[in-house]
């Protein structure tokens, strides 16, 4: 079967965008997905994304396979590209979207200058909402120790829909994530695996971050992750609710409003080409 096909990134986190808007289940399986996202022997991504028609009253429903095959409930890049690849194939240019995700309904709106900007909804401290056993139900984890290869880290979780965990650090560009970071990913003190965010404090409107992904690795961005990251800047003292996040693909704009609770983030999105492929 021939395969339709239009590639995206956000800052370097790059996704397969597939048009499944005639159809509520997606159209590929998640081997298949996995197989398209391998850089060698398919197209080469960090996910699948599905365009499928909306549910309770949305424009859109988003569905996402990440590279080894796994769901996550949300991701920021993906949903500015999901929001470029909707108005190329409407051949529209500044709107907004309702986009019903497994994280909640999420609203990008395509900004004149390029950028998208998201409002990502209101983060998740609880223990039992990461989820992660690190602390009691009911309370949260700011800050509290977890071993990993041998050295103890202090970490911060927060759910943007899909788990992270977040560390501070002295020197980002130091670390292994290689090493350690599939070691945070399957720590048994989380249950559904975890994101894993470093962090390094340039200022406190300007922060640095490393990421090693739940089911994709090491990727150049990412926006779930970012929103976490001013979340536990804030939390823990270390920066302010408008910042921005240094990735190594670029920078997000991120503002955790005082007013509403929610995160906002603002980045770009683009195409690089389109095509089909054999499934
Ligand atoms: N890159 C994403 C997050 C993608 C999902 C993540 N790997 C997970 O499993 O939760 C983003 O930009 O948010």
């Amino acid at each position: 079967m021939a395969l339709s096909f239009s590639k995206y990134h956000g800052l370097g986190n790059d996704f397969i965008l597939v048009d499944n808007r005639q159809s509520a289940a997606p159209c590929l399986t998640p081997d298949q997905a996995q197989l398209l996202c391998d850089r060698h022997f398919g197209i080469g991504a960090d996910g699948v994304i599905f365009a499928l028609p909306g549910q309770g009253g949305t424009d859109y429903t988003m569905r996402i396979f990440n590279s080894d095959g796994s769901e996550p409930e949300m991701c920021g890049n993906g949903i500015r590209c999901l929001a470029k690849f909707l108005a190329d194939l409407e051949g529209v240019g500044e709107k907004t979207y309702r986009i019903h995700t497994l994280a909640g309904v999420i609203t990008p709106q395509l900004l004149a200058d390029g950028q998208v900007k998201v409002d990502m909804g209101e983060p998740q401290l609880l223990a039992e909402l990461i989820p992660t056993t690190l602390a009691a139900p009911g309370e949260k984890v700011v800050d509290l120790p977890l071993v990993v290869a041998g050295k103890t880290w202090a970490v911060t979780c927060v759910s943007m829909g899909n788990p992270h965990c977040l560390t501070f650090v002295d020197d980002v560009d130091s670390l292994n994530l290689t090493e350690i970071g599939p070691m945070f990913e399957h720590h048994p003190q989380f249950p559904q695996r975890t994101n894993t965010e470093f962090i390094q404090v340039l200022a406190g409107d300007h922060l640095k971050m490393r990421v090693w992904e739940r089911g994709a690795g090491i990727t150049l961005a990412c926006g779930t992750g970012a929103c976490a990251t001013v979340v536990a800047a804030v939390l823990t003292g270390r920066g302010d609710r408008l910042c921005t996040v240094e990735l190594p693909g670029g920078d997000l704009e991120i503002e955790w409003s005082v007013q509403d609770n929610r995160l906002y983030m603002t980045g770009p999105a683009q195409k690089v080409f389109g095509g089909q492929t054999e499934i």
